[in-house]
């Protein structure tokens, strides 16, 4: 970088709409509209949307696994419209080599990350795996001291090593992936739902967790939750989607205390306990609420 100039944002986005392609008896989706987006460097942003809102499609985008085709189905989503830039790689057409050198800095803890670790390899083999992927005669005492180091740091005992995913718990699970997603030391973490399947007693650790390693470690994070109090602990500002279009972004109290969308305006009344977010006040024919707002913000 040089003196003076601006930091190259995280990730930006610009107009960026990414669509399905059609396949089968679907015809094209499109599940992220016109998203203009920037996460600075350092930063903490939570994604915050119900489900099907397109979190986990602009997860696969911006962490480059739509592109890889690793996990999310046969089907990739496209970008179609605007540009995507992560860590000042343009996501749009981006060629092989440049998608290897992106997602070497970049960590994906996908949303079924823990329930879908390699369940014949070890915790060790686990997380050695994406380097021995990229470099096969990566010297191996070197390896195995960088993956108790990971072990170590996502605090759990170095015992677990040689255990095998069944022996783990829900908890112990997500931390292995999360050593596995920060692996390479990434400059940008995208963490997809990582409370996802955690058991309530032991999710605040694991966000805990989260927040500790990124100010240890000075990375940029792009957290997606439908759950409030998750983003709550880690996030410096959150970004609301809502339909694949944006509703809402600054801090919490920015986003809540001046809603711009009736979809925003109707999860703040239901953080305020305002039994009039479920009649006609928010009504508005333009959005289709299907669910009840709360429903999707916990503040437990
Ligand atoms: N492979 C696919 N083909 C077509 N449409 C898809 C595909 N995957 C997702 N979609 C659609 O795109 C929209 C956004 O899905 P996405 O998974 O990004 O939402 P989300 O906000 O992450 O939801 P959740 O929290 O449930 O994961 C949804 O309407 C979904 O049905």
């Amino acid at each position: 970088m040089t003196r003076g100039a601006a930091p190259i944002p995280a990730f930006s986005t610009s107009d960026l709409t990414i669509e399905y392609p059609p396949h089968g008896a679907s015809g094209a989706f499109v599940a992220v509209h016109g998203l203009t987006l920037r996460l600075e460097p350092g930063e903490v942003l939570g994604l915050l949307g119900q489900s099907g809102s397109g979190k986990s499609t602009l997860a696969r985008v911006l962490s480059g696994a739509a592109f890889t085709g690793r996990g999310g189905g046969d089907v990739r989503p496209q970008i179609t419209g605007g540009e995507a830039t992560v860590q000042g790689y343009r996501m749009r057409g981006i060629r092989r080599r440049k998608l290897s050198r992106l997602t070497f800095g970049v960590g994906h803890l996908a949303q079924d990350a823990a329930a879908t670790l390699p369940s014949t390899l070890t915790v060790a083999e686990i997380v050695a795996e994406p380097v021995l992927d990229r470099d096969r005669r990566y010297d191996r005492a070197e390896l195995e001291t960088l993956v108790a180091t990971m072990v170590d740091s996502v605090r759990l005992p170095l015992t677990v090593l040689t255990k095998f995913p069944y022996e783990l718990s829900n908890g112990q699970r997500q931390r292995v992936a999360l050593a596995r997603a920060l692996v390479f030391g990434p400059a940008l973490l995208i963490a997809d739902e990582p409370t996802a399947g955690v058991d309530a007693t032991v999710r605040d650790a694991v966000v805990d967790l989260l927040g500790e390693l990124q100010r240890e470690r000075a990375f940029s994070a792009l957290v997606i939750s439908s759950d409030l109090n998750v983003l709550r602990r880690v996030a410096d500002r959150i970004a609301v989607l809502h339909q694949g279009i944006l509703v809402g972004l600054g801090t919490i109290d920015e986003v809540f205390d001046d809603p711009r969308h009736p979809y925003v305006a109707g999860l703040a009344a239901a953080l305020l306990g305002d039994p009039a977010s479920d009649e006609d006040e928010n009504d508005d024919d333009e959005y289709d609420y299907e669910s009840e707002p709360g429903e999707h913000v916990s503040e437990n």
